[in-house]
């Protein structure tokens, strides 16, 4: 089966045709075009499949918030081909049996590739680290290890997990927060959380933890990555790191491009996420730092709550909000529209960049001839409110219900099978 993509702006330049044949892109002026399905792609930008990594899929233990069916569904809906599933599941994926577990479940989701994250230290409790080389020699061969949602805080056991991770050339993602600065903390750390009466979260309990980690990775000659970098500060403190010639990448979540603190004076527990929003001259400084490749990457960091852990009050609520069918609609806004990044652009850091850091093979080449077949077709003209409905995962913590975001992910191909089509998945692929 053939398939010819006609006059897609493909990674936002000159329209060209696509031609997708088995799992990989084929020269489409070498196919039979009687026989091939023919989609008219013009309008529409053609960027390579997505990769996030950074996405809580909740299973095993979670199920009530999220599965890794739930997961990839939600992921298809956004323009992703392959998915990082964190490791804060229940139990903790600090054993092959777990990471096998979740990689299994991710090939009968179809969909989508499901890569599992494996924990760095046992349970996630800081204490001694888990068997990394187990997780890595496994069936589901993790390249990815964090106790995200805990920062590694104790400095000996962090400096000994990159050690572990050089030697596997595999990367350690830090969800960077030093938990003595933030006991109680459920929003930034400002003028206004002292109004508002919350807990605060200062920006140098994160950028303090990333100068600490940029220095163990240079003594250990390892692949560090930030998780969701949220301040000023903690860019300053990564460019610098990268100037030493650091072995150190950062992403950027969605909602941390585009919302700040403000939100919370609504005491909606919707915009509760771990690190917090902040100002408007944090996201100023992060639009920057993607943009000049400071930070690498967008991960969605899509952390899915079931209604009863966000309907309390404000303090008492879970932190995370959902964004894997948004992520691309909120870096068109924050990064396109602003002429701070071309589509060029949005697809190394939302696909080329993230796959090589999670050396998740056949995104080197986006769209070339010879390339996987993961394509995504985009309508950037398109304009919606989201509502609930073009939520496909399990949960509906979404920040931007009620707000009109631009573009509209329309068609998708992971490995040369439709995921979506005219927005809507294509459920054959389940269950294969
Ligand atoms: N981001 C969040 O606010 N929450 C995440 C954990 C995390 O990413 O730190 C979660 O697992 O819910
Ligand atoms: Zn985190
Ligand atoms: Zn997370």
């Amino acid at each position: 089966m053939t398939t010819l993509l006609t006059g897609a702006a493909v990674l936002g330049g000159e329209p060209r045709d696509l031609a997708i044949e088995g799992d990989a892109l084929v020269d489409p002026s070498a196919i039979d075009r009687d026989r091939a399905e023919v989609i008219d792609a013009s309008g529409l930008i053609a960027l390579p499949g997505l990769v996030d990594l950074h996405a809580h899929l909740r299973q095993p233990g979670g199920e009530q918030a999220e599965t890794v069916a739930s997961g990839v569904r939600a992921a298809a809906a956004g323009g992703f081909t392959c998915v990082f599933a964190m490791a804060n599941t229940n139990p903790v994926a600090d054993t092959p049996a777990v990471v096998e577990q979740v990689h299994r479940l991710g090939l009968e989701a179809g969909l989508a590739t499901v890569r599992p994250i494996g924990a760095v230290t046992v349970g996630l409790a800081g204490e001694r680290l888990a068997d990394m080389t187990m997780l890595a020699r496994s069936a589901a061969r993790v390249t990815v290890f964090s106790d995200d949602g805990h920062c590694v805080h104790d400095a000996e056991l962090m400096r000994r997990a990159l050690e572990h991770a050089a030697a596997l050339d595999a990367v350690v993602a830090q969800h960077a927060q030093d938990p003595a600065l933030t006991r109680g903390a459920v929003m930034h750390e400002g003028p206004l959380s002292a109004e508002l009466g919350l807990g605060g979260w200062p920006s140098v309990a994160e950028a303090s933890i990333v100068a600490r980690d940029a220095m163990l990775a240079e003594l250990a000659g390892a692949r560090l990555h930030v998780c969701h970098v949220s301040t000023a500060e903690t860019v300053e403190v990564v460019r610098a790191a990268k100037a030493r010639g650091v072995r150190i990448t950062a992403e950027v979540a969605p909602h941390h491009l585009l919302l700040t603190e403000d939100l919370v004076r609504s005491y909606d527990a919707r915009f509760k996420v771990n690190p917090p929003l902040r100002t408007d001259a944090d996201v100023r400084a992060l639009r920057e730092a993607l943009a000049d490749g400071t930070i690498d990457i967008v991960a969605t960091d899509h952390a899915p709550h079931a209604p009863e852990a966000k309907l309390t009050a404000f303090a008492d609520a879970a932190f995370g909000m959902v964004g894997l069918e948004t992520a691309l609609s909120v870096v068109q806004m924050a990064m396109v529209e602003t002429g701070l990044m071309d589509w060029a652009g949005v697809a190394r850091a939302m696909s080329t960049t993230p796959a090589a850091i999670g050396r998740e093979p056949g995104y080197d080449a986006p769209l070339e001839v010879g390339a996987s077949a993961h394509v995504v077709l985009v309508d950037p003209a398109a304009r919606a409110v989201v509502e609930e409905r073009h939520l496909r995962g399990r949960s509906a913590n979404s920040p931007y219900l009620g707000r009109e975001l631009p573009g509209r992910v329309l068609h998708v191909w992971h490995a040369g099978r439709r995921t979506l089509a005219d927005g809507r998945i294509v459920t054959e692929e389940v269950g294969r």
